[in-house]
């Protein structure tokens, strides 16, 4: 399962019982530092939000989880994989901030694409479309030109594209920036339903009342992890009522 690695000698109980396990994580871009030392846990079947201001470093940290960016020092461990990893990038739903979607194809059209990339065909392509695009709302979309959809819409795609191949982690940059407020609820409750069924969810946001819905919420500030918890247990650590205000006095700035 794992790729054993030398860095499996240094550490070896890191990640063994974590879908996402990271130690030391340390990232710079020339002279400045954008990640500080991270190190986090995320359990099988959590859904845990990365909550921070703009530019606290919350799509480095994911960019490394995947990794598409490389971390300048510490440990990163996925699924048991040491990141980076081949194999690994087939077991996750990975969705960035901006949509990497074809505007000259139909949204069916291209998930049948990035299904292939996933190999999926024939039945089983044809079932997995319409399961995703269902939980997304899309289904009457499904024959629409991309280029034509709203933001929102080429979010929801977007999300659906993850969730193809029916991935052990979901990994969700902002994933419902540009959704109105009925849409989110929709997807969160998608999201809620993937979790029961024991997928892990790692997503970013800024929305407060998403925070308040995770299992566990990190708190990111200038590069650092500022706190961990659950929501309750954050707001109990500070007597704040709200999630935001445990935000505030843990040393965050409202986002
Ligand atoms: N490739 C890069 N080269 C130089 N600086 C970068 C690079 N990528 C990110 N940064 C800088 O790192 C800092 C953190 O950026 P990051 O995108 O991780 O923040 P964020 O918390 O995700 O913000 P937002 O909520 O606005 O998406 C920013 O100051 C950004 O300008």
């Amino acid at each position: 399962m794992a790729n054993p690695s030398e860095s499996d000698e240094k550490c070896p109980a890191l990640g063994q019982n974590d879908t996402i396990a990271l130690e030391g994580v340390s990232r710079s871009f020339g002279d400045r530092t954008i990640l500080k030392e991270v190190s986090l846990r995320i359990r099988r079947g959590e859904l845990f939000g990365l909550l921070g201001p703009s530019g606290s470093g919350k799509t480095t940290l994911i960019k490394l989880i995947t990794g598409i960016d490389a971390a300048d020092d510490g440990q990163i461990r996925v699924l048991g994989y040491t990141v980076p990893s081949l194999p690994l990038l087939g077991k996750i739903g990975y969705m960035a901030q901006s949509d990497a979607l074809y505007g000259e194809l139909t949204a069916k059209e291209n998930l049948a694409f990035f299904g292939a990339m996933f190999e999926l065909r024939g039945v089983r392509l044809t079932e997995r479309i319409g399961e995703v695009l269902s939980i997304v709302g899309l289904a009457e979309d499904a024959g629409k030109l991309v280029s034509r959809f709203s933001g929102g819409m080429k979010r929801r795609l977007s999300l659906a594209v993850t969730l193809l191949h029916q991935p052990e982690l979901l990994i969700l940059d902002e994933p419902t920036v540009g959704i109105d407020p009925t849409l989110r609820v929709s997807i969160w409750a998608s999201l809620l339903a993937l979790r029961e069924r024991g997928t892990t969810i790692l997503l970013t946001t800024h929305v407060m009342d998403e925070a308040e819905r995770c299992d566990r919420i990190g708190l990111i500030r200038d590069g650092s992890l500022t706190a961990v918890g659950s929501p309750a247990d954050l707001k109990a650590r500070t007597g704040a009522a709200t999630i935001e205000e445990a935000f505030i006095r843990l040393g965050g700035e409202r986002s």
